[in-house]
């Protein structure tokens, strides 16, 4: 039966999958599960959509090699384990891709690759590159290098905006959980959620944070944030266990399908929102709300009442409400001490004080989105 167009008729894809329906328990790649998945996404591939899989399980595959027995807390430990681990996972999916004559290639990111523009404008060129060779590119974070200021930690929403990045039309979430429950699974009486037509929507589901086997990271709640990104940017999402793919990238109506709440936005914009760290905050009057919000404009030193965190020009700043709330985040135009002494003031006041260039907005209604 197949019932979901956004699957049957989606051309590129963005398949996820998790550290725990890759690796076994103990820790290690479990190499049937490997080739189960391969199997399914060689077929797709086979059968013409262009797929690319973000898979986790490095620190996963290289726990057992390092003789550790669970998942180090410690950030240089973990590295270790993923320095280890890729290398495995990435040549094990090279070996199962080969049997059914599809190569791999490997795209390692770090947060810094996809939100400054010339990086992320390269990724994506790279990538349209080998989807243009046939390749299947296996994307993970670039773990070994990522310090944990600039770390995605979990790849649910790397995912998201990944699929973002290459223009898919689907992004599949595959877990070791068959779909989003209403409570967590592990309770009586929990029950399957088959659609969601708004994530906004989902206010009495209880999502938990993390996984019963202990191996992934961010438990539902990153992939419902995933979820999140994608559909609002005009991508649908379905949810299910790696043991349903084949399944729902049929169409079948396993796991959670989620519906698209919005349409696509300038790459910039989503990675600004979802993927950076922001370097301080700009807490503004309930006039420069108004004015941000709902007219959609620049955002001048006049409505500023408060500045907190060092940064400098150019890096990204939280715009708060008068009650400290953040509503949006943007691009700074000034270095954190340069600001205190334009708050409040207007414009022009500023260029007759200060001199041209002091007049310019803060932030840039272009460099700016609403969270
Ligand atoms: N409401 C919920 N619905 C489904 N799963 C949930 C829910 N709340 C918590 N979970 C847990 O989230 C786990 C999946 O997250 P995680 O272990 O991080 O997976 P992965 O390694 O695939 O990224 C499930 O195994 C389940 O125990
Ligand atoms: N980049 C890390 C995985 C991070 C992560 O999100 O893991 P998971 O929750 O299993 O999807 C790794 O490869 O081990």
């Amino acid at each position: 039966m197949t019932s979901r167009p956004q699957v049957t008729e989606a051309k590129r894809i963005v398949v996820k999958v998790g550290s725990s329906s890759l690796t076994t328990a103990a820790g290690g790649i479990d190499p049937g599960r490997v080739r189960a998945l391969v199997d399914v996404l060689a077929k797709l591939r086979v059968d013409g959509a262009e797929v690319v899989l973000v898979s986790s399980g490095a620190i996963a595959a290289g726990l057992s090699p390092l003789g550790l027995k669970k998942r180090p807390k410690a950030l240089p430990a973990q590295q270790a384990a993923a320095s280890v681990g890729q290398g495995l996972l990435v040549h094990r999916y090279t070996e199962e891709l080969a049997r059914h004559g599809v190569i791999a290639g490997q795209i390692l990111l770090t947060v810094d690759d996809v939100t400054r523009r010339s990086h992320y404008r390269n990724a994506y060129q790279t990538f349209a590159k080998l989807l243009e060779y046939g390749v299947l590119p296996i994307v993970n974070e670039n773990d070994t290098v990522a310090t944990s200021e600039i770390r995605f930690g979990d790849n649910d929403r790397l995912a998201a905006l990944v699929a973002h990045l290459v223009h898919a039309d689907l992004l599949v979430l595959l877990s070791d959980v068959d779909g989003l429950y209403d409570a967590d699974p592990a309770s009586p009486g929990s029950t399957l959620i088959s659609e969601v037509t708004s994530v906004d929507a989902l206010g009495d589901v209880r999502i938990g944070r993390t996984g019963a086997a202990g191996l992934g990271t961010g438990g539902m709640q990153t992939k419902v944030d995933a979820a999140r990104i994608a559909t609002g940017a005009g991508i649908p999402v379905v949810l299910t266990s790696a043991d349903n793919a084949s399944a729902a990238l049929s169409g079948e109506p396993v796991g959670t399908l989620f519906h698209t709440t919005g349409r696509r936005r300038p790459t910039r914009l989503l990675w600004l929102a979802h993927a950076t760290e922001p370097k301080g905050t700009l807490v503004l009057d309930a006039g420069a709300v108004r004015a941000v919000v709902e007219r959609r404009a620049s955002l001048l030193a006049a409505g500023i009442t408060a500045v907190e965190g060092t940064f400098h020009a150019g890096e990204p700043v939280d715009i708060a409400a008068p009650d400290g709330t953040p509503i949006a985040r943007g691009l700074v135009n000034f270095d954190a001490e340069e600001l205190p002494q334009l708050l409040g003031r207007t414009s022009s006041d500023l260029k007759r004080e200060l001199g041209a260039g002091y007049e310019r907005e803060v932030v840039h209604r272009d460099d700016l989105v609403l969270l």
